[in-house]
């Protein structure tokens, strides 16, 4: 037993489970008037419903203790303060200082990194405004109105995710394609459809050395080069964001082009940063200012409020019990507004890459689950397809339903449609249809006695499975930046729990070493196959077809 899974507090949530698991929330809701009240907190225009969760107030006192006795909030603090908490990498953890607006300094090292923090805004604010206004132009003295940004990772899920978010905020004018995979297919559709005069490439890379990023790159200077623009006309065209200066001035990028970031930004956590530039250039400065604004009232929100109340916590300490005492091994996001479709795989990055970790902090293996497998779509079409698993298969898939009450130019049709079939889910999920509801339905019918009592059987749904609700005003600027800001403080909170390093990511490592070793063998035909037999063979099947 490690020291997390013998404490107290797991012991005591252990024996709750135990005892959780022979009630019904149904008998809950109706024996407690007050249950949604009780169990809703609001902030920073989200209003989080978890009345709908396999919890009591007792549940929610112990694992705020055990929060407590995992140190949450002076791990927290730590972060905030610029401490080495990325202890593998020895970084500090510090993309809340890309949204600082408290006007307070930041240290790293004894330094105050807000001064160079707040210049890298005023740049990319210069730079959107030359761009939207037209005063920066191509090398034939046309408007830059295609941009493509070219990233993988948090160096691209974040700037297309919150563009796509934010649509109804769109600029006007320019229009942004994002470009990620190595899969050519990609990036020459992407091409074909711009003109090179027009357009713009911004390409984004923390580290400067990610394969995909810098091979579309190539591509896309090839592409530039060979449709008439020169070698000097590049700067006018090309510009990155990254934090290895040297090697994208070694690439070709001029000083002037480069947009920086600093290593103590997690690339899943970069958004905040310069990265985020192609959204400053599809909603304008001032709402990317807003989205960055609503991150900062969520620290404060995170920093500040009381436990109970806190709604990163709540979700961080929901998410581990299940995960821990129910074994659940998945957690599901279903956001029902179409421009939020992407949030999902957003927050897979954000956790996986995360609390995908089975080492402590002592360095010993975990002997309890961490992180959960995140995935989910936009509602409804997910109701037509993987709900039926979530209602009546084996596992237990807690879900995040998340509906703006206000959409912007829309018929109310619709969106009370999609309103109701999202409120409508989260409580057949927590009900459910006994076996004697489903056969005096069957009954009315007129079914006989032997069919009915089987088909109920079938129809049966058992009900009490979790869900939250979170409820927006609306996706606006600030409150997507209040959003995404909450889940990776819930993020934080489960890897401060787990004891691991939410901020490493070493396990994409060997894959990325693998892949450019069997590279070298498909690119040099001639060279002798050592590897494996499997992929000995794949990689002989691979030069056959192309020789
Ligand atoms: O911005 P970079 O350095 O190109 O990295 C892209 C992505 O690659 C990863 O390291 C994973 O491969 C992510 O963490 C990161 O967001």
């Amino acid at each position: 037993m490690t020291a997390l899974t013998a404490s107290p507090a797991w012991q005591n949530l252990e024996n709750l489970a135990t005892k959780i698991k022979t009630q019904h929330m149904r008998d809950w809701f109706a024996a407690d008037p007050q249950r949604a009240e009780n169990f809703t907190q609001s902030a920073c225009g989200i209003e989080l419903d978890f009345s709908k969760n396999l919890i009591t107030d007792e549940v929610m006192q112990a694992l705020q203790t055990l929060a407590s006795e995992c140190q949450v909030s002076e791990k927290s603090q730590a972060m905030f303060a610029g401490e080495i908490i990325n202890h593998t990498e020895k970084r500090a953890v510090l993309h809340t200082a890309l949204r600082n607006f408290s006007g307070k300094q930041v240290l790293v090292d004894g330094e105050d990194v807000m001064p160079e923090v707040l210049a890298c805004q005023k740049k990319i604010q210069d730079f959107v405004a030359s761009v939207h206004s037209g005063e920066r132009k191509g090398y034939t003295g046309k408007p830059l109105t295609q941009i493509i940004a070219i990233g993988i990772g948090g160096s691209f899920l974040g700037p297309k995710i919150m563009s796509e978010a934010l649509k109804p905020y769109w600029f006007e004018g320019v229009k942004v394609h994002y470009v990620a995979n190595v899969d050519g297919c990609h990036i020459q559709d992407v091409l074909a459809s711009v003109d090179h005069q027009e357009t713009l490439v911004v390409m984004s890379s923390k580290s400067f050395t990610t394969q995909e990023t810098l091979q579309n790159t190539l591509t896309a200077k090839a592409w530039f080069l060979g449709a008439g623009g020169s070698q000097q006309d590049i700067a006018k065209h090309f510009i990155a964001v990254s934090s290895n200066i040297k090697a994208a001035t070694e690439f070709g990028m001029a000083e002037d082009n480069i947009f920086p970031l600093w290593d103590w930004v997690g690339g899943r956590y970069s958004l905040w940063s310069a990265i985020g530039l192609p959204i400053a250039l599809t909603i304008g400065y001032e709402n990317y200012r807003e989205l960055l604004q609503g991150a900062f009232e969520m620290d404060e929100h995170f920093q500040t409020a009381p436990i109970e109340q806190n709604l990163p916590m709540i979700l961080a300490l929901l998410g581990v019990w299940y995960v821990n005492f129910f074994g659940a091994q998945s957690h599901v996001l279903l956001p029902y507004y179409h421009y939020l479709r992407g949030f999902p795989a957003y927050v897979q990055q954000l956790d996986m890459e995360s609390n995908g970790k089975r080492i402590s902090g002592s360095d010993t293996a975990v002997d309890y689950a961490t992180g959960p497998i995140i995935w989910g779509s936009e509602g409804t079409n997910g109701q037509h397809s993987f709900h039926q698993l979530i209602h009546q298969g084996t596992v237990l898939v807690p879900a995040d339903f998340m509906l703006p009450l206000k959409v912007p130019n829309q018929d109310n049709t619709h969106h009370a449609m999609l309103a109701s079939n999202c409120f409508g889910q989260t409580q057949a999920l927590m009900q459910g249809k006994t076996f004697a509801e489903c056969k005096a339905d069957l009954a009315a019918k007129g079914l006989d006695d032997a069919t009915l009592e089987s088909l109920a059987t079938h129809k049966t749904m058992p009900g009490n499975k979790p869900s939250n609700t979170l409820l927006f005003k609306q996706v606006d600027p600030k409150t997507l930046g209040a959003l995404v800001a909450m889940y990776e403080h819930k993020v934080f909170v489960q890897g401060a729990i787990w004891g691991v390093n939410s901020f490493d990511q070493w396990g994409v490592e060997l894959g990325k070493e693998l892949g450019n070793q069997v590279l070298d063998k498909l690119v040099n035909t001639d060279a002798d196959l050592n590897f494996d037999a499997s992929t000995n063979q794949l990689i002989s099947k691979f030069r056959q077809a192309n020789g």
